[in-house]
């Protein structure tokens, strides 16, 4: 932790060491001082990171870092999360400042370019640049997106050739009988799709279009947004799980959501920056099985990152690492980044604290 970090805004979460596996399901201890049987995790710094272009309606990109005995985590769940929601994420920003992850069986992860809604020429360019052999191209980004749909995939489809894979992801926005004829049409223009992800918004609707379109699905939203990600039957309804450990509640979670799954996965990135990606990349390195390039070559769609350059997970050759622990971020990436509004700040600061009394690890402010 360097000099450098604003100590005055410093917030302590004293997580309890019996709580570290179930924490929704411990009891809670009363008089008693939470320092002596607790690791602390100080929450030290809120950033603000402008997105390159706008993604999911994200224009600026905001998160905190947490730093643990282990190292950093990230707690970044996206702004119109609630706190029962965001209580996963601080869970896998828990675990990799206190107990770590699972030892890789692999220390490079193939990764895809990711292609925003953006103009033919942008799409182009980002895949040309990218290094990558498979792009995932958003679709279905407005009602009438399909005829910018099909020229955003003729684009990557040129700037890939012909070995490389297309996969787009719709995000649930289409009903089953508009899935059904967009797929066609865009499997055509891409010249063959590698699979669709989350055609539809749910799991039912995935099995009808899935059983009247020859394209691979894959099931995103419906896996990692289910009540319980563990139960949710996603076999029959689709042909790979989309699997990211930030909104799953950590590495070790993740990878009984994919066993439980029971099909081939694909790990995909929550937007996080590189002390994030990091749980991530853990992730894509501790599965038994890789198949796909995963979607976690996204710290290029912010304009900036909490890591340096050397450090930070930018791929290479279309490849990432796999990182046995995360990286430290750099104090004047902080400072750059910092989020200035100190209302905004304390935002973060309130809702660490409510995400945490959520797990049953109450906040204290050292202040
Ligand atoms: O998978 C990728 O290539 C990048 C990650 C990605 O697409 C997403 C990250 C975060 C939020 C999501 O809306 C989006 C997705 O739906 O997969
Ligand atoms: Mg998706």
């Amino acid at each position: 932790m360097g000099a450098e970090l604003d100590e005055s805004l410093i917030s302590n979460i004293y997580w309890p060491h019996h709580q570290k596996k179930h924490p929704r399901h411990a009891p809670r201890r009363g008089h008693h001082n939470p320092m002596n049987d607790a690791t602390r995790i100080a929450a030290l710094h809120v950033y603000a990171i402008p997105m390159r272009t706008p993604f999911r309606g994200i224009t600026v990109r905001e998160g905190m870092l947490v730093h643990g005995p282990l190292g950093w985590g990230e707690f970044c769940p996206f702004t119109e999360y609630d706190d029962h929601e965001a209580a996963s994420w601080l869970n896998t920003a828990v675990e990799q400042t206190t107990v770590g992850w699972p030892a890789p069986v692999r220390d490079r992860i193939p990764v895809n370019a990711t292609v925003p809604a953006v103009a033919p020429e942008r799409a182009f360019e980002i895949v040309a640049h990218s290094g990558c052999r498979t792009a995932k191209v958003k679709v279905a980004d407005h009602p009438d997106s399909l005829a910018e749909d099909l020229a955003r995939v003729e684009a990557v489809r040129s700037a890939l050739g012909p070995g490389g894979n297309i996969r787009v992801d719709a995000n649930g926005r289409w009903d089953v009988d508009t899935a059904v004829t967009r797929i066609r049409r865009i499997d055509r223009a891409a010249g063959g799709l590698e699979y669709v992800e989350q055609p539809c918004r749910t799991v039912d609707e995935l099995a009808t279009v899935r059983r009247r379109v020859e394209v691979r699905i894959a099931a995103d939203e419906s896996i990692r947004r289910a009540d319980d990600p563990l139960k949710v039957a996603v076999a029959g309804a689709a042909d790979i799980a989309v699997i990211k450990c930030t909104p799953l509640g950590g590495v070790h979670r993740a990878l009984r959501v994919a066993e439980a799954a029971g099909l081939p996965c694909v790990v995909s990135s929550a937007l996080e920056t590189s002390v994030g990606l990091a749980a991530q990349l853990a992730l894509a390195g501790a599965l038994p099985e890789l198949e796909f390039a995963c979607g976690l070559g996204t710290v290029g769609l912010l304009d900036g990152d909490t890591v340096s350059a050397g450090h930070a997970f930018r791929p290479v050759d279309g490849c990432l690492p796999v990182p046995r622990t995360p990286p430290a971020p750099d104090p004047a990436l902080l400072d750059e980044f910092r989020l200035a509004d100190p209302g905004r700040a304390a935002w973060w600061h309130d809702r660490l604290a409510r995400v945490a009394d959520e797990l049953g690890a109450p906040l204290i402010h050292s202040g």
